[in-house]
């Protein structure tokens, strides 16, 4: 074997074993000298058999620490163990290569001995750079890991916390007597497993009565799942409802649980409950009296348990006069009925508003605002606030984003101050005049569209022939 070289007295006698192993392998005499160096210690260093043999080879592979330092050869384990027989396992090192790079190395030092006399030692080693990487990588994977979790744990913290904001009763801000009187009834009622019908303008908080509502029953470590019967069209919203099986339908891909399901031991809360089709409010009706139902595409009965809080922005009984929405469902769904009053109603409650929504901005948008000055508050409570609190906090976002100081002056304030003075000073209009006003404003607002869910006869309550006929009394014709 050409390359185990030089003296190898104390080595195993089958030279082939030496060459064949993936590990290198050098020998020292007990000078320190190079006894023999095999292949696969030639091909990871670099230095040959020639270069090496008989030399005392610290020099070359271990001249130096990984940071460049030098490595003196006393300090060495592999000339330890020659001193005094002991083995030793590193694997914090570097070796270097000829070509002056190096590599890390794991190695074991074992000192050989013949009829109980030290004659040398053993240093067998193998270039550990993969490990390393693969370690580095990892340690590196676990702190972006940790540093996740540190993140979602602390949003997670601040989630429950507005969580818990919005959803205790401490959430509601106010202390008008007609928000006392509805705060009164949430939590007469929350308790208990009745269904609630919430009433009242958009934005005036109905979702967040829902919230309180559950937060307040003993339902509350299960989830409030919500549902905007206004979103989907009655056959998603049947299969968003009840769930569906694999192939129900074209892109019902996999099976999945509708939220009634979802909801079981919770609350499940149907936003803008009037806008559901006949057929769905059929199905609704059943599950409410029977608490059961299928999903789409499925015979299985499924039983659940959940309390139901339903809102609507329409007058209900209204739309069962016009036929809109079914009889025996409404007085379901009216067990518990509450009202959320408009914010006209109680100006009062808006410096206590403005101060809550002051705060929940400040952490939006970064900002460090105090009040809002008597002036600016003098210009909300005179304004009449057709989108309730959600105009609100809408107005003081945009006044919040344009202030530069830490008092919100509401000079930008786009609403206009509706001075009762004014109003009654105004000269009268006819009935027919208001009538043809609010037409027109309604078509307006509808593109003049007539019929249909998003028409204007639907949001004046009107049928879509009585529309056309006012229209045509009126004299009200889209202008060019
Ligand atoms: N009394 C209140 N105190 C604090 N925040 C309120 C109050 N009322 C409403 N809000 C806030 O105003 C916003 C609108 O309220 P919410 O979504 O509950 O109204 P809504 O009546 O359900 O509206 P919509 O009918 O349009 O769905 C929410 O951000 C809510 O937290």
């Amino acid at each position: 074997m050409t390359h185990v070289a030089g003296y190898t007295g104390f080595l195993p006698e089958n030279k082939l074993l030496l060459n064949a192993v993936k590990e290198g392998i050098y020998g020292f005499d007990l000078d320190g000298n190079a006894v023999f160096i095999n292949p696969a210690a030639e091909q990871m260093t670099g230095w040959q058999t020639q270069d090496l043999l008989g030399k005392n080879i610290h020099d070359c592979h271990h001249h130096s620490h990984a940071d460049g330092s030098p490595y003196h050869q006393h300090d060495c384990p592999i000339y330890s163990t020659l001193k005094d027989g002991i083995a030793r396992e590193i694997d914090h090192e570097v070796f270097w290569r000829k070509d002056g790079s190096s590599f890390p190395v794991h190695y074991t030092s074992t000192p050989v001995y013949k009829s109980g006399q030290l004659i040398g030692v053993v240093a067998i080693f193998r270039d550990i750079s993969m490990q390393k990487h693969t370690e580095q990588s990892l340690r590196e994977a676990l702190a972006q890991v940790q540093a996740l979790s540190e993140q979602l744990t602390s949003e997670n913290h601040y989630l429950q916390a507005e969580l818990a904001d919005k959803s205790g009763s401490v959430g509601i801000a106010g202390s008008s007597l007609a928000i006392g009187q509805m705060i009164q009834q949430i939590k007469l009622v929350a308790n208990t497993n009745s269904t609630v019908l919430i009433c009242g303008e958009n934005g005036t908080g109905k979702e967040l009565v829902a919230r309180n509502l559950h937060q307040l029953s003993d339902r509350k470590s299960k989830p409030l799942v919500s549902v905007n019967c206004a979103a989907f069209s009655s056959t998603l919203l049947e299969s968003e409802l009840f769930g569906h099986e694999k192939g129900a339908f074209t892109g019902a891909t996999s099976r999945r649980k509708g939220r009634f399901e979802l909801a079981h031991q919770g609350t499940l809360f149907l936003d803008e409950v009037a806008e559901l089709s006949l057929e769905a409010q059929s199905k609704l009706l059943r599950v409410i009296q029977e608490q059961e139902f299928e999903r789409v595409g499925s015979s299985e009965t499924i039983q659940v348990d959940i309390r139901l809080i339903a809102a609507s922005h329409y007058d209900l009984l209204k739309r069962v006069e016009q036929g809109l929405f079914r009889m025996d469902l409404y007085y379901r769904l009216n067990v518990f009925p509450i009202h959320v009053p408009p914010l006209r109603d109680r100006l009062e409650d808006i410096p206590e508003l403005a101060t809550h929504i002051l705060s929940h901005l400040n952490h939006k948008l970064g900002k460090k605002i105090e009040a809002i000055s008597k002036q600016g508050l003098k210009k909300l409570a005179g304004y009449q606030w057709p989108g309730n609190v959600r105009e609100l906090q809408n107005v003081l976002e945009r006044e919040a984003i344009l202030s530069q100081g830490n008092i919100l002056q509401c000079q930008h304030l786009a609403i206009t101050a509706s001075d009762p003075q004014k109003v009654d000073k105004a000269s009268p209009i006819t009935l027919a005049e208001a009538e043809t006003q609010h037409i027109r404003q309604t078509l307006n607002h509808c593109n003049w569209r007539i019929s249909g869910p998003n028409g204007a006869a639907t949001l004046l309550a009107l049928p879509a022939s009585t529309l056309r006929s006012k229209m045509k009394k009126l004299g009200i014709i889209k202008s060019p």
